[in-house]
């Protein structure tokens, strides 16, 4: 995007550097494509002229608070921009009506203070610092004046910020469509008491985020005809179900497990608890402490914000009881309360049915963990499910809402050493969320330059529909062939693999591995 120019010798350019991502320096020399530049410090770079980007060398030092304003839109002009307005703690910048937050990594608390809010309440969009009350005092008068729903998508990689986002999001809407002097907690306050109980249960350590969200979550707050707030619902996607039995150095596995281990002495008893080393499922890897955090304290608040969203006692005492059933057949059958005969059956014995009658047989060990892992992670999904409905019908919901706004929180892109089905779903959810994404910025803006007969050849962009199609369509898209494949008692992960390289050899957006 951004206006063409010619690049020659003088010219003052951004060039790739593999270490610090882009450098600033002139160019010096041009023989056919290359281009030779000297760097701001000092090097010399040969690279080719379409690699290297015009610098706007008159752009303020401190950068400026909406992209458009940029002479050049693109990848180093923009990331320049967020580095000098970060240099000035300045987290905030637009582009458009899209806000872009740095992580500070440390409190800011006077960002998001009572003050703050009062500031923003009505203000113009653009009219002071960028800031997220902006975009949710946006959302707030956009329901009141067109009287429709909006929906605020957070999205970025892990570590991005976008749980924080959300809960601040949150407590701004919370303070527009907020009722004061109402007896008992009201929705708004329910709805962010409830974000330590879906943590402890959804969210766990991993390289990039201590406290990492792993699932997505979409929070629907209502307002009644008085633009107050009447309801909520939380909505969650895509919990990350193999992280329950199995995890790596240096992740843990969810939060709750570790609280539970460090629970007082009679709830340690009552679960048959122990040291999380001994057990399976937490000691595959060699993590158990979250710097700065206290899971005993942690047991105790999550306990409390429990009783608050509306969990009982005797309700949380099967929740734990339900969480604690990974170790010996017999703890966990009593702790399920079940029959320990028929939980051990169903994990080690086969039922195969034959004209003839049912022929039990036995699992090899593998096969068996196997099942085991399966329930496993059946259990603790739906157990996760349980709570979000709990927390939903104690909220409450106002079946006559006049309108809502919906905040969604969810997973980035994702693409790590190895890859299951899991990152499948996400990064498919995010190919979706960036076609709506291009639907509502560059297609409309296209529509509305064709109407006004303004040439916008410029505005560029990569339309995704392909992506979406080689993974959805129906018949032939890869979720079809996978359904098909889990259908064929033979199936492999190797002929799935070769049967994708078959039907996509063709297909430009789809690749072999070079590796087997
Ligand atoms: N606005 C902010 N002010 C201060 N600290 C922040 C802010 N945003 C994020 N952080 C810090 O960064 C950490 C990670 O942020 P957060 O959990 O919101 O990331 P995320 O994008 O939701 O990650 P994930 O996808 O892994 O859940 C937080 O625990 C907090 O310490």
């Amino acid at each position: 995007m951004g206006t063409p120019v010619n690049i020659i010798v003088g010219s003052h350019v951004w060039v790739e550097d593999p270490e610090v991502a882009w450098l600033d320096g002139e160019v010096t020399e041009i023989k056919g494509r290359d281009a030779t530049i000297i760097t701001t410090d000092g090097k010399t770079i040969i690279a080719d002229i379409s690699g290297i980007y015009p610098k706007d060398t008159e752009a303020p030092p401190a950068g400026v608070d909406d992209m458009t304003k940029l002479a050049y839109l693109h990848e180093p002009g923009v990331l320049y921009n967020l580095a000098c307005r970060f240099s000035l703690n300045e987290i905030y910048t637009y582009t458009g009506n899209i806000l872009i937050a740095v992580n500070p990594f440390r409190r800011l608390p006077h960002l998001y203070d009572i003050h703050m809010m009062e500031q923003y309440k009505g203000a113009a969009f653009g009219e002071l610092s960028p800031h997220l009350f902006a975009v949710a005092d946006t959302c707030y008068r956009a329901m009141i004046n067109d009287h429709g729903s909006q929906s605020i998508l957070v999205s970025g990689e892990s570590g991005a910020g976008k749980t924080e986002t959300t809960k601040m999001l949150m407590r701004y809407l919370a303070f527009m469509g907020g009722r004061s002097g109402t007896e008992g907690r009201t929705v708004e306050q329910q709805v962010l008491e409830s974000n330590p109980v879906l943590e402890a249960f959804g969210n766990a350590k991993t390289v990039k985020n201590n406290n990492s969200s792993r699932f997505g979550k979409f929070v629907e707050i209502q307002f009644d005809k008085n633009w107050k707030i009447s309801g909520a619902a939380i909505r969650t996607y895509l919990l990350e179900r193999s992280r329950v039995c199995q995890v790596s150095d240096p992740e843990r596995n969810y939060h709750c497990f570790y609280m539970l281990c460090a629970a007082p002495q009679e709830d340690v008893k009552k679960y048959k608890l122990g040291d999380p080393k001994t057990f399976r499922y937490l000691n595959q890897s060699n993590c158990y402490d979250v710097a700065n955090v206290d899971d005993a304290k942690e047991y105790l608040e999550t306990r409390n914000a429990m009783d608050i969203v509306g969990i009982n006692q005797v309700e949380q005492n099967a929740i734990f009881r339900v969480m604690r059933n990974h170790a010996t057949t017999f703890k966990a059958a009593e702790l399920l309360m079940c029959n320990e005969k028929s939980l051990e059956d169903s994990l080690c014995k086969r039922v195969i049915v034959t004209p003839d009658g049912n022929i039990t047989k036995p699992l090899d060990p593998d096969s068996a963990a196997f099942s085991r892992d399966a329930l496993a992670k059946t259990v603790y999904s739906r157990l996760f499910d349980w709570i979000v409905d709990k927390i939903n019908s104690s909220i409450g919901q106002d079946q006559n809402a006049a309108c809502l706004i919906g905040v969604l929180d969810i997973y980035g892109f994702e693409s790590f050493k190895i890859n299951s089905f899991e990152q499948l779903c996400i990064n498919f959810t995010n190919e979706k969320l960036q076609q709506h994404f291009n639907q509502h910025v560059f297609k409309m803006e296209q529509e509305e330059y064709t109407k006004e007969e303004i040439d916008w050849s410029y505005v560029e962009f990569v339309d995704n529909q392909d992506v979406l199609d080689l993974i959805e369509k129906k018949p032939g898209g890869i979720i079809a062939l996978l359904d098909e494949a889990c259908m064929f008692p033979k199936s492999t992960h190797d002929t799935f693999a070769q049967k994708m390289y078959q039907t996509y050899k063709a297909h430009k957006r789809f690749s072999k591995p070079k590796l087997a």
